[in-house]
């Protein structure tokens, strides 16, 4: 069976580097697998989450995910399909503070209609569908309507993975989303985010510097065993 996500022979350089600070000759992650990668501060984690999202596009090489090679798509193409796809759980939670926490969630399926109506099939309505993500990652009702900039670290955590699984994306991307948290947070929430991407059959990769998570997780890596041109690994 194809992977999920594949990259081949992919290169990339910030602009104004002389050598490369990823040289990847091959990476991939199956549906349904979750998969932690660590690697430390500077190491290009935040670099390569880019380039499998499209937001940077390899200087060589190819990101595909779902079959499609995502450099041959036109930039706004490369949106729709980053939107309809990948979810995604920032360091900062990078919530939109005037909006209430339901807004929040529901964010992503404003951008893609198949997420939207995905939600829709499985819950009835997209509302339902962001009150009941959230119920799920453990958020209390009464904060639906709570502004999110008004939020704990650890609500607004959730709310940015119930935004990252609305609507089914198959693959959910974390970018140190546990940094903030205590080791017994930490791990609470991993649980909750293991079971939901397993009933939306989503695939999670999550990118730490924290070893001790690792063993969680269906498989590990280091940067360094994927990437050649590692200094700092
Ligand atoms: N927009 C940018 N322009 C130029 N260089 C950048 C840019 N973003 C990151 N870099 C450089 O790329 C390298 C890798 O950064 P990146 O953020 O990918 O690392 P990281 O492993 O995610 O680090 P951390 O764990 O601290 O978040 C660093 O040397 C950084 O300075």
């Amino acid at each position: 069976m194809p992977h999920l996500l594949e990259l081949s022979g992919l290169g990339f350089a910030w602009p104004g580097q002389k050598d490369e600070l990823l040289n990847i000759p091959e990476f991939h992650l199956d549906a349904g697998e979750t998969l932690f990668l660590k690697g430390p501060s500077g190491s290009g984690k935040t670099t390569l989450l880019g380039l499998i999202g499209g937001v940077q596009r390899a200087s060589r090489g190819v990101v595909r995910l779902l079959g499609q090679d995502i450099g041959k798509l036109s930039p706004a193409k490369r949106d729709y399909f980053r939107a309809d796809h990948t979810g995604y759980i920032f360091q900062q939670f990078n919530l939109l503070p005037f909006l209430s926490v339901q807004g929040n969630v529901e964010l992503p399926c404003c951008f893609s209609k198949l997420r939207e109506s995905r939600a829709a099939a499985r819950h009835g309505s997209v509302a339902q569908a962001a009150q009941q993500l959230l119920q799920h990652l453990g958020l209390a009702e009464d904060l639906l309507h709570r502004r999110a900039d008004t939020l704990s670290i650890g609500q607004q955590q959730r709310v940015a993975a119930a935004r990252a699984l609305i609507g089914q994306p198959e693959l959910v991307i974390a970018d140190e989303p546990t940094s903030a948290l205590d080791a017994d947070t930490r791990e609470a929430f991993l649980g909750l985010l293991f079971a939901e991407c397993r009933a939306a059959g989503a695939s999670l990769l999550f990118v730490s510097h924290d070893q001790s998570l690792a063993p969680l997780f269906d498989r590990s890596l280091s940067l360094a065993q994927i990437n050649h041109a590692c200094e700092v690994c």
